[in-house]
């Protein structure tokens, strides 16, 4: 076994996440360690957030995102609130800032327990979702799934949100559509070079929505933060709804404001599990024993 770092299990609204702690060393957690760990009973995750220490000024901290495939994700909101409320505990402090892919991130954790993070601005040109072919309306794009005649989804919206999404809006319960069977085959539909999360969105009142995600990298989750913001601002973009709205995932809701300087600030909760040590090569791990 290598050298061993920190490692928080943590999910946010059932998105499950691992916290790697990766200040004082220059390396990365391998995709290998990911995928081991990914397969271990107790620390399954969908995304693992490793925090790296900033070579930015006036940045707290550097985040690398990996799903549970190995692969590396710009921006994983459900993740970020986790990584707040981990080092709020340890440092006392309440607000942060981060560097990841997808940019600087700002989040604070609130009296009530809760976590804001402001997730940045949505890109709907086509080359930055990104798309392999020019769409100039990307709030609604020619794309869909089952018999030309009667598609069974059709028609997404499309956005980065710092990393792609593919919003299909729907009239009937999300729970209705087989989005197990469906995801993989959007994922890696040739229309997305760098594959996309896929969502299936309802509107279910002025002021909020139902979403399901298939995520890229890590399959159907419980709670999509970067998914509850893409719905939010395409129901906003399209007139469905206003720009805040509760976004009801299977494992909860977040709130989502996207504010008038084109900002999206998600809000909702962080829950820790266990720690432990995890070698950041190899993904070996141990649970650290909890005093009787
Ligand atoms: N769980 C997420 C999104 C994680 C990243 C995604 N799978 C990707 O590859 O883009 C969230 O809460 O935003």
């Amino acid at each position: 076994m290598g050298s061993m770092v920190p490692f928080a299990k943590m999910n946010g609204l059932g998105n499950d996440i691992v916290v790697i702690d990766m200040r004082g060393r220059s390396d990365a957690v391998t995709a290998e360690a990911a995928v081991a760990l990914a397969r271990g009973d107790r620390t399954g995750f969908d995304q693992i957030m490793a925090i790296h220490d900033s070579k930015t000024q006036g940045v707290d901290y550097r985040i690398d995102i990996l799903n549970r495939d190995g692969s590396r994700a710009q921006a994983c909101g459900n993740g970020t609130r986790c990584v707040v409320q981990a080092l709020a505990a340890e440092t006392g402090r309440k607000s942060f800032t981060f560097k990841t892919l997808a940019g600087i991130l700002t989040a604070e954790e609130h009296a009530d327990g809760l976590v804001s993070v402001d997730m940045g601005r949505p890109e709907f040109a086509w080359d930055k979702v990104p798309l392999s072919e020019e769409f100039h309306d990307t709030s609604r794009i020619e794309l869909q799934i089952g018999p030309i005649e009667a598609p069974v989804l059709h028609s997404p919206a499309v956005m980065s949100m710092g990393n792609p999404h593919a919003i299909f809006w729907v009239s009937e319960d999300v729970w209705s559509y087989d989005l197990e069977r469906f995801g993989p085959l959007l994922e890696n539909h040739p229309i997305f070079p760098e594959r996309a999360n896929i969502s299936i969105a309802r509107v279910t009142g002025d002021a909020s929505l139902d979403l399901r995600t298939w995520e890229r990298g890590a399959g159907l989750t419980r709670a999509c933060g970067s998914g509850a913001c893409a719905a939010a601002v395409s129901a906003a973009r399209t007139g469905r709804t206003g720009r805040t709205v509760t976004v009801t995932l299977p494992g909860g809701p977040l709130r989502i404001e996207w504010r008038e300087d084109d900002h999206v600030i998600m809000t909702g909760p962080a829950e820790w599990e266990f720690s432990g040590r995890v070698d950041p090569v190899t993904g070996e791990w141990q649970a650290d024993e909890v005093a009787a």
